[in-house]
């Protein structure tokens, strides 16, 4: 599903973000990426989502070689991937529901569909009770479900998730962990999440592959050692 080739990043700057990365993430896989801050973390989620371009390299993601995407191309590719971040980035003019159905109306679709959609996302992410309330109104647990929710609505085949759970506390993290879950078996949906919270990936193991400085430096299947570059 995920294949990078000899990847490498540098920013403007000078920075190198990422150097020759090689890794395989198979179809269904959930998978952290874990590192300290700087390690690469955000840019290979970007490498992913079509946000940035190897300088070499190739990144192949649900059969698409993103790094030669025409730019026109680019947000036809990103019906692929849904993202979720730190901080929910809800429109706020817009409820629940709206919120939800937006990404589904920029895609094109007819409003019986989205409707049906929206309804069974809404369930997926147990917030049928909030269709009508808006982003301020709700908690933050469950306006990152809401999150969670607009990112899967049209049945992407990868979702990144960086840093999901960074705003909210244990047990909401818990929860945000058991939907992702459920997303990654239910709809059979990719799963690569960026975290720092070592008590998540202790918690719920899944592979684990750290960076350091750019580097892939561990792959860990389900806490058992499998690589070491
Ligand atoms: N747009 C950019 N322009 C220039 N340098 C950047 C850019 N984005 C990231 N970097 C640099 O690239 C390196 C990797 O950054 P990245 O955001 O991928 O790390 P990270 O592991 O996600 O860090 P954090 O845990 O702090 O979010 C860092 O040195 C960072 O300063």
């Amino acid at each position: 599903m995920i294949d990078l080739m000899g990847v490498s990043k540098t920013y403007k700057n000078g920075v190198h973000a990422i150097k020759n990365m090689t890794l395989h993430i198979d179809e269904g896989e959930f998978v952290y990426i874990i590192g300290p801050t700087g390690s690469g973390k955000s840019t290979f989620i970007k490498l992913i989502d079509g946000e940035e371009i190897p300088d070499s390299g190739t990144v192949i993601v649900a059969g698409t070689d993103v790094g030669k995407l025409k730019f026109k191309k680019v947000p036809y590719y990103r019906r692929n991937i849904g993202v979720v971040f730190q901080d929910y980035r809800l429109l706020p003019n817009l409820t629940i529901f709206e919120n939800i159905a937006f990404a589904l109306e920029a895609i094109g679709q007819d409003k019986a569909t989205i409707r049906k959609r929206v309804r069974e996302v809404l369930e997926l992410v147990s917030l049928e009770e909030k269709a009508r309330s808006f982003p301020r109104e709700l908690s933050g647990g469950q306006q990152q479900r809401a999150t969670i929710g607009r990112a899967i609505a049209n049945k992407p085949k990868v979702l990144v998730a960086d840093e999901p759970t960074g705003n909210l506390d244990p047990e909401k993290s818990n929860e945000i962990m058991r939907l992702l879950e459920k997303i990654n078996e239910e709809e059979k949906t990719t799963v690569v999440m960026v975290t720092h919270d070592s008590t998540l990936v202790d918690e719920f193991k899944k592979r684990t592959i750290a960076l350091e400085e750019g580097y892939v430096v561990a792959d860990m299947m389900k806490g058992g050692y499998i690589k070491h570059e």
